[in-house]
């Protein structure tokens, strides 16, 4: 088992930046994500760690290892790739063997090790079909006892759920996640999928147009976004344009949307600091926004309902503000509001002061 460490790495191809001035530690034995929109260099940083790219400047360690220019198969790393990368003409076994082979390793040895890979992934008794004969899922678990059977010292995953449908990747979100925590590997995970990020990490770091927006454990991510990046990017977000008042020790006194807001402070950790006169976000989570008693004044707007979405275990609806913002809400599903939620009627909403946060305007960067 290994930590990795990134120690300000940068990665250009030709004039185009992947990845700039990276600094990451991944714990030993941690699941680590690397979550963002396509082209914002998790994979390249991924590659980076497996050896396959080397980084233009900057320092990679494994543990007090310097490995940065140490070719991939020195690194005892395992890779899944997004394509799962087999060899269709290829057996199960000869597939999940080829890096026992290639590595010199006795025979007997190797049929033991191929079919505990197997039996760890649950493809006992599978090892004599071909690949051409197997489901997606099932490819996929090959591609992970591939990666295993090596084993590895950090295991690094390229998007590996993103070709199977919905219910097959839940049920192999869960398997990977118990795989890792019954190893014990330090794994490193890419998906520009939230869900998936927050549902398996131990932390996540969020990364857009090659840099670092933020680290932390999922639920530091989503209730403490560091920027306007970062809350609108995992999970769905309001952000609504507004104007510092009055900073006292405990709150902030902002005005937006006509009205007036306290805002408890939450931020010193992140250094965050605001000074009447500075722009900034209020932000709330659509699932924060609650519906307005009839009687209630204070932070309540009327609005416009537009569109109502029954997920089942939830309503999704979007209003119209009086002033013409948007507005995404969420509602957990009680049987008692069937009809309470119609498009084109007017509901009054209500923001929860408690759970209205301030994200700096211009931060992109940690
Ligand atoms: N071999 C390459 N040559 C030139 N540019 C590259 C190369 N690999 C990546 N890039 C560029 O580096 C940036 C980061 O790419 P990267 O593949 O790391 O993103 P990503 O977040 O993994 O995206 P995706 O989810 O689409 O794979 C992109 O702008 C991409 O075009």
């Amino acid at each position: 088992m290994s930590r990795v460490r990134l120690e300000n790495v940068s990665k250009k191809f030709g004039t185009a930046i992947g990845v700039d001035q990276l600094n990451l530690t991944i714990e030993e034995g941690e699941f680590f994500t690397l979550l963002g929109p396509s082209g914002c260099g998790k994979t390249t940083t991924l590659r980076m760690i497996a050896g396959f790219y080397y980084p233009t400047t900057g320092r990679i360690w494994f543990d007090d290892r310097n490995v940065t220019e140490v070719p991939p198969q020195k690194r005892n790393t395992g890779m899944v790739f997004q394509n799962y990368a087999l060899f269709p003409h290829m057996t199960v076994s000869e597939n999940v063997a080829f890096g026992l082979e290639v590595a010199k390793v006795p025979k007997p040895e190797i049929r033991e090790r191929v079919e505990e890979a197997l039996q760890q992934v649950r493809l006992g008794g599978y090892g004599d079909r071909r690949i051409a004969q197997l489901s997606g899922g099932q490819q996929q678990r090959v591609a992970l006892a591939r990666s295993l059977v090596i084993r590895p010292g950090i295991l690094l995953l390229d998007e590996p759920l993103s070709n199977l449908d919905a219910r097959l990747r839940d049920e192999m979100r869960s398997e990977i996640l118990s795989l890792q925590r019954s190893l014990g590997i330090t794994t490193v995970y890419v998906t520009h999928d939230q869900t998936e990020a927050l549902s398996m990490s131990d932390r996540i770091a969020v990364f857009n147009q090659g840099t670092c927006q933020q680290v932390g454990t999922p639920e530091e991510v989503y209730n403490c976004p560091r920027n306007a990046f970062v809350a609108s990017f995992v999970g769905e977000t309001n952000l609504f344009p507004a104007t510092v008042e009055e900073v006292s020790a405990e709150a902030v006194r902002v005005r937006s949307m006509g009205k007036t807001f306290q805002v408890r402070h939450r931020r010193e950790e992140a250094g965050f600091s605001a000074k009447p006169g500075d722009r900034l976000f209020l932000t709330l989570r659509p699932e924060a926004v609650d519906l307005a008693r009839e009687e209630e004044e204070g932070s309540t707007f009327t609005a416009n309902m537009e569109w109502v979405q029954f997920m089942g275990t939830s309503f999704h609806c979007e209003a119209r503000l009086e002033n013409g913002a948007s507005l995404k809400a969420m509602f957990v599903n009680r049987p008692d509001w069937m009809g309470r939620l119609r498009e084109g009627d007017q509901v009054r909403f209500r923001f929860p002061e408690e759970r209205l946060q301030l994200i700096p305007e211009g931060e992109t960067n940690v």
